[in-house]
C-alpha cells in the first residue's frame, strides 16, 4: 500500500494523481457508509467503517499534501493510518455478526506491526516494508475470512459471498507481495517489481475498500430480510400471517390439485380462551399463543406450512398427507396442546384445541376457500361434539322436517 516514486513508472501511475484521485473515492464511499449509518443507527459497524475511511482518507491525503515534516514520520503516520483501516474491519465485521470486540487485541497487534515497520524495516529498507504491511493484510484478512465463514448461516446472501471473496483476494495479494519482499535480494525494488508492487498496493487499497461495500450490501440485504419476515409473520407468533399463509397455501392447494396428490388443512381453534383472557388478563393470554405457536413448530414435519389465521385460530397445511396420516397429525397436535400446560410466571394454564380436518378432494374441492369452509364446518362440529377433539369427517344433515 506504499509506493515509492520512480522516473521508470510511466505517467498514467503518477504517484500522487493516483493517491488523489484515491483519496476522493475513499471519501466518497466513506460518505456514502456514513449515510446508511445515519439511517440505520443500529448498525454500529456502518459507523465503524466510516470511521476507518475518514482515517484512511486521511492516510492517503497526508501522503499527497506537503506536510512540514520530514519524510520518514510523514510515512510512518501516513503508513499508521492507512494501517488502522485493517483493525477497524476486523471490529465492524465483529459487530455486524454481534461479536464483542477485544480493543487490547487490536492495540496490542497494530503497536507489533508498527514496531516492526519502523525498527525492523526502517526508512532505509522499502522491501522489509512491504513485507510487514503485507504481514499485516495477510493476519487482518485472515481473521475477517474466518469471521465470514463463521456467519455463514448468511452464505446465501450475495453480501457475504462478495465480502468473503473480497477478503480471500486480498489475502492472495498480500501473499504475493509478500513472496516478492523475501525473494528480492536488495533492500529496494528492481524496476519491473517496483511496478508490480505498484500495481498490488493499488489492488490491495481497492479491494479493501470494496470490502466496505460488501459489508454494506450485507446490511441492507438483512434489513430487507427483517422487514420481508415482520410483513410475512405474525408479530406474536412468529408464524405465518393470514395472507401470507394464504399465499403459500394457494400455491400449495393448485400444485397438489394439478398433480393429483394429497393435501390436509387442519384448522385448530383454542377452546374457551375467552376465559384465559378473562381470568388473567390479555397478557397472559398473548404468552398462551406464543408457547401454543412454539408447541405447533415442534410438532410441525419440514415441508408443512403453519400460520396464525386470527385470534386463537391456528392453521397447518400438510402436502402429501393422506387421510389416515392428517388424522394422526392432527391428533398428535390435540395431545400436545392438551399436554403443554404453558407456564406464565407462577401460573400454570391448562388449554385444549379443537381442530377440524379438510382433506384435498378434487372434484368437490375446486378452490382452496372449498377446502377452509369443510375444515371450518368440521372444527364447528368438534366445538359442538365437547371440544378437545379432532373431527375429520362430516355428519350427514340433519333430515329436513316435513
Ligand atoms: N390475549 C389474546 N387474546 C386474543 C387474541 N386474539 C383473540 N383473542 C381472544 O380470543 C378469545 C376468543 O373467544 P371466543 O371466540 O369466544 O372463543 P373461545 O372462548 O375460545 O371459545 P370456543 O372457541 O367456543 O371454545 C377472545 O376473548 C379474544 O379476545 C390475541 O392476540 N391475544
Amino acid at each position: 500500500m506504499f509506493f515509492m516514486p520512480s522516473p521508470i513508472i510511466p505517467s498514467i501511475l503518477d504517484f500522487k494523481t493516483t493517491l488523489l484521485s484515491t483519496t476522493g473515492y475513499t471519501a466518497m464511499l466513506t460518505l456514502v457508509v456514513l449515510m446508511f449509518w445515519l439511517y440505520n443507527r443500529n448498525e454500529r459497524a456502518l459507523l465503524t467503517l466510516g470511521i476507518a475511511g475518514c482515517i484512511a482518507a486521511c492516510g492517503t491525503l497526508i501522503a499527497y499534501l506537503p506536510l512540514p515534516i520530514p519524510a520518514w514520520p510523514n510515512l510512518v503516520l501516513d503508513t499508521f493510518l492507512l494501517l488502522l483501516y485493517h483493525p477497524l474491519a476486523v471490529v465492524a465485521t465483529r459487530q455486524l455478526l454481534g461479536l464483542r470486540n477485544d480493543w487490547r487485541f487490536h492495540l496490542a497487534m497494530l503497536t507489533i506491526i508498527m514496531l516492526c515497520f519502523v525498527f525492523w524495516a526502517g526508512p532505509g529498507s522499502y522491501t522489509r516494508r512491504v513485507g510487514v504491511t503485507a504481514c499485516a493484510h495477510i493476519l487482518y484478512w485472515s481473521m475477517i475470512v474466518a469471521l465470514l465463514y463463521r456467519g455463514r448461516q448468511w452464505r446465501t446472501m450475495m453480501g457475504y459471498r462478495l465480502g468473503l471473496g473480497l477478503a480471500a483476494l486480498t489475502i492472495g495479494v498480500a501473499l504475493f507481495r509478500l513472496a516478492m519482499s523475501w525473494l528480492e535480494k536488495g533492500s529496494n525494488f528492481s524496476s519491473v517489481n517496483q511496478l508490480l508492487v505498484m500495481f498490488t498496493s493499488l489492488s490491495l487499497f481497492w479491494l479493501t475498500f470494496c470490502y466496505s461495500l460488501s459489508l454494506l450490501f450485507i446490511s441492507y440485504e438483512r434489513l430487507l430480510l427483517q422487514v420481508r419476515q415482520q410483513a410475512q409473520q405474525d408479530g406474536l407468533t412468529q408464524l405465518y400471517n393470514h395472507r401470507t399463509f394464504h399465499e403459500q397455501a394457494a400455491a400449495m392447494f393448485s400444485r397438489s390439485r394439478q398433480r393429483g396428490q394429497a393435501l390436509a388443512l387442519l384448522l385448530i381453534d383454542l377452546d374457551h380462551f375467552k376465559e384465559v383472557n378473562d381470568r388473567y388478563g390479555h397478557q397472559v393470554g398473548d404468552e398462551v399463543l406464543r408457547q401454543l405457536a412454539d408447541c405447533l413448530r415442534a410438532e410441525s414435519r419440514q415441508g408443512d406450512v403453519l400460520g396464525r389465521h386470527g385470534g386463537e385460530e391456528f392453521v397447518v397445511m400438510l402436502p402429501l398427507a393422506s387421510r389416515v396420516e392428517a388424522c394422526n397429525v392432527a391428533d398428535r397436535l390435540r395431545l400436545a396442546i392438551a399436554n403443554l400446560q404453558p407456564r406464565v410466571g407462577e401460573l400454570q394454564l391448562s388449554i385444549s384445541a379443537s381442530i377440524g380436518v379438510a382433506c384435498l378432494r378434487p372434484p368437490e374441492h375446486e378452490n382452496l376457500a372449498s377446502l377452509f369452509l369443510e375444515a371450518d364446518l368440521l372444527l364447528y362440529q368438534a366445538k359442538r361434539k365437547g371440544r378437545n377433539r379432532v373431527e375429520i369427517e362430516r355428519e350427514p344433515e340433519p333430515e329436513a322436517q316435513h
